[in-house]
């Protein structure tokens, strides 16, 4: 059994260490993550809470209670895996006040939970969390333990020790894909990561030399950067996972406008990617309005439609690579929706926001669908009207024989294969019949 105790832990020159300046860390030019108590403001003052009927606090740890949905959606995911596989272990890798920990424990019967967090003054908050809700067993009875390293190094050392976990969850504050690789190291073959960055400045292509750095893409500024930074994210596990020998699923993506938080779920496996069109290049004509994915071998002939020049002007902007495949699995949405309708919470309140977004989530994986979405404004605006309802939008992109959903990641946008200039005149249309 795992006992990551100091002690146990033997230094590796190659990581990083937490505890030392950086001058005296190996490579100076690593990049650090994020220290504890760096967002004071953020911060909650200790206090009691509960979420989906489970008791814990939040002490001086960072804890944000609007990602409630996000770990709803990581205990659904680990409950899944428990039922499918008979045995769940999950580290925690950056766990704050113990929550998810918690919430594995409790809501996905995990049978062992490392909560770790590299600052040590959580401890007794994590502990006495865990303690309050799951006993902490002892020998191989034990349920839970707690440790306080920086993550790269308690997943390195998973990995050294041969103690791999089913699933782990990486929460991490800004871009930092090095976590990805430790985790992949440290976890089991067909187990889950849970990925997060929340990087959105970046997404939004303002530092293409830091998305390049960060997940290997260089990322131009596009309307639906909220959707290029999930893309980005798990364009960069992609890359990470290939060094290893391995290939990454995405099972679902969730981006949330509460920090912003990109968060993916994927699946490890070994072997090259099934389908070489999904990790690729797209482009996007600033001129018309229109989008289009491009994979390695059809770089050569990129063009816009909208015009036969060549497409090194100012107005059209490629990103890439990134993941240009499908966003989420339907099928195991679906898994995750017919598990979540029979806890007891879901149905009312927060518990009818998981169901909807799940159906939502359900809607934009429409094979049909391209990846990116137009926003109603923005159609609004090229065709010179005020909006016109999205319900009413739909129906008729539907109604002429398009495929269109809402996308979870803004609520006024619109995911279709009708064109820009097709949905203006759709939009120009509904807006003249309804002033008649
Ligand atoms: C986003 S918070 C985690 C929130 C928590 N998972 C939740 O759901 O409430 C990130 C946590 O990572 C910790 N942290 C920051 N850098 C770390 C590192 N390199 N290794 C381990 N933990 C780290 C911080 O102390 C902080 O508690």
């Amino acid at each position: 059994m795992l006992n990551l105790t100091p002690k146990t832990l033997s230094p590796s020159p190659f990581l990083f260490n937490p505890i030392l300046p950086k001058s005296q860390n190996p490579n100076p030019n690593t990049r650090l993550t994020a220290i504890p108590n760096q967002f004071p403001h953020q911060n909650c003052k200790s206090e009691y809470r509960t979420e989906r009927g489970l008791e814990f606090e939040t002490g001086e740890t960072f804890f944000r209670h609007e990602s409630a949905t996000g770990r709803d959606l990581g205990v659904l995911a680990a409950s899944l895996y428990k039922k499918s596989k008979g045995q769940l272990r999950v580290l925690d890798a950056l766990c704050g006040c113990g929550i998810r920990s918690l919430r594995y424990l409790v809501g996905a019967e995990a049978d062992f939970v490392l909560a770790n967090d590299a600052n040590d003054e959580y401890r007794s908050i994590i502990s006495e969390n865990l303690s309050r809700a799951v006993p902490r067993g002892f020998g191989d009875e034990r349920r839970w333990s707690v440790t306080h390293f920086d993550a790269n190094r308690a997943m390195a050392e998973c990995y050294v020790q041969r103690e791999f976990f089913d699933f782990i969850d990486v929460d991490s504050f800004g871009s930092d894909s090095s976590f990805l690789r430790s985790a992949m190291n440290a976890l089991k073959l067909d187990g889950l990561i849970y990925a997060t960055s929340t990087d959105g400045y970046t997404s939004g292509g303002h530092r293409p030399h830091q998305s390049l750095a960060a997940y290997g893409a260089y990322v131009r500024p596009m309307p639906y950067s909220n959707e290029i930074g999930l893309r980005m994210l798990i364009g960069g596990a992609v890359r990470e996972a290939s060094v290893l020998g391995y290939r990454v699923t995405p099972l679902f993506s969730y981006y949330s406008f509460h920090g912003p938080v990109f968060r993916v779920m994927l699946r490890l496996n070994r072997g090259k990617l099934v389908d070489d069109r999904h990790y690729g290049f797209i482009g996007y004509c600033h001129q018309c309005g229109n989008s289009q994915a491009f994979s390695w071998n059809e770089l050569g002939r990129i063009r816009c439609s909208c015009t036969d020049s060549k497409v090194s002007g100012p107005r059209y902007v490629v990103s890439g690579p990134l993941w240009a495949g499908p966003l989420h699995d339907a099928a195991y949405l679906t898994e995750m929706l017919n598990l979540a309708e029979q806890w007891a919470w879901v149905g009312s309140g927060t518990g009818a926001d998981l169901e909807k977004l799940l159906k939502q989530m359900i809607d934009e994986s429409d094979p049909k669908l391209p990846f990116g979405y137009i926003k109603l404004d923005e159609v609004a605006s090229r065709a010179k009207i005020n909006s016109p309802p999205l319900r009413i939008m739909m129906d008729t992109l539907h109604k002429e024989g398009y495929a269109a959903s809402r996308s979870h990641i803004a609520s006024n946008a619109i995911k279709t294969n009708c064109p820009m200039a097709d949905c203006m005149r759709i939009a120009k249309n509904l807006r003249h019949s309804l002033q008649c």
